[in-house]
């Protein structure tokens, strides 16, 4: 982050109040021209951060921004420069939004960012746009009615991705409830479940465990990307879309492919680089804090976990001991938000 040849640019991920996203399209004879990007320019010297943010919209957008948090920091190096992204969520504004320096603008919805051409470094940013700050993991229960019950509230609590977590149902069993949290919860959320291989509904995205994570690691040396993707089928729309971004490096690439979503549980830096290198969606980190499940693991702590989203390149959840009261804590060290059990089951 310190290299003084990497050009500290400043991007902004604007949401107006239907969550629809505002893109504009760069000049034709700039870097990257022709493309759509998030607005936003290159810091200044001396500059805060905030104050570049509110700078760059000003002069690109004509707008002042009034609330606004950092969604996602990221390095990218091009042939010709490298860049940081230091990627903020704009949430508050003054003023009606234009292209002040003639560039056309448009705001769009999260799944229309993937019918637009982005340079190679914004797949992880279309990624954070896309996907909540929170990400519920189910609990254990005891009968059916009791997860659908606490799946209800989710959605009126207006929580937006779940990962279906049952442990010990036969893999049978498991796709039978997966078919039935379909049908009644249909495009409510983006549904995560775990299994052995890609799972084969439309738009049902994949979490991986730390182990299975290594396993397709060590299979995907030297292989084709995409291998492992036969059978998804291709996306139906709504929810959370993940997305083809044109010219993003493609080595090793797994996620996003047909609308699903590739996530993985990571638990250091050898596994973050693992689901890196395989460009996973997004990624759980855990134990960031001491939990009563899993008494015996050293918790990462905040300035671990910082450093080690720091290490990577995408979308990160912090997962172990996490509430809804966490949420601006992980923001602060670089955390798409927060993953949770019994934190996010109302
Ligand atoms: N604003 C923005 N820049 C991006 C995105 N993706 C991406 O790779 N970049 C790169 C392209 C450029 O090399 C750099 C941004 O520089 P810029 O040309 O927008 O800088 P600026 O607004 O300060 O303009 P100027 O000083 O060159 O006139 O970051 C993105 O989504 N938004
Ligand atoms: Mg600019």
């Amino acid at each position: 982050m310190s290299d003084p040849r990497r050009i500290h640019v400043i991007a902004a991920v604007i949401r107006d109040g239907q969550g629809r996203i505002l893109i504009a399209r760069r000049p034709d004879h700039v870097h990257m021209g022709g493309l759509w990007e998030f607005p936003g320019g290159k810091l200044e010297r001396d500059e805060a951060r905030f104050d570049g943010l509110v700078r760059e919209l000003r002069e690109e957008l004509g707008i002042g921004v009034t609330e606004a948090r950092p969604l996602l920091d990221i390095r990218h190096d091009y042939p010709d420069k490298s860049v940081r992204l230091d990627v903020w969520l704009v949430t508050g504004f003054e003023g009606e939004a234009h292209g002040a320096e003639g560039q056309p603008v448009r705001w769009v919805s999260s799944c229309e960012l993937d019918e637009y051409e982005f340079p190679a470094a914004n797949g992880p940013i279309v990624r954070a746009a896309q996907l909540p700050e929170r990400y519920l993991i189910t609990p254990d229960v005891s009968d059916e009615a009791e997860l659908f019950a606490g799946l209800q509230r989710a959605r009126e609590a207006g929580i937006r991705l779940v990962q279906l977590r049952q442990t010990g149902m036969s893999a049978e069993a498991y796709a039978a409830l997966v078919e039935r949290v379909i049908a009644e919860f249909g495009d409510a959320f983006r549904l995560m479940v775990k299994g052995d291989e890609a799972p084969g509904w439309a738009g049902v995205g994949w979490h991986l465990t730390s182990r299975q994570l290594r396993e397709l690691w060590q299979r995907q040396q030297g292989r084709p990307s995409d291998a492992y993707r036969g059978g998804v089928a291709a996306p139906t729309g709504g929810g959370v879309a993940a997305s083809s971004v044109v010219g993003a490096p493609t080595p090793g690439r797994l996620g996003g492919a047909g609308g699903t979503l590739l996530a993985a549980s990571c638990h250091n830096a050898e596994e973050l680089a693992m689901a890196a290198e395989l460009g996973v969606d997004f990624v759980t980190l855990s134990p960031v804090l001491p939990t009563a499940t899993h008494p015996d693991a050293q918790p990462l702590g905040w300035e671990r976990a910082r450093e080690l989203i720091d290490s990577v390149n995408m979308p990160v959840y912090l997962l172990g001991g996490m509430t809804a009261e966490e949420l601006p804590e992980a923001f602060e060290v670089g955390a798409q938000g927060i993953a949770a059990i019994r934190g996010l089951w109302g």
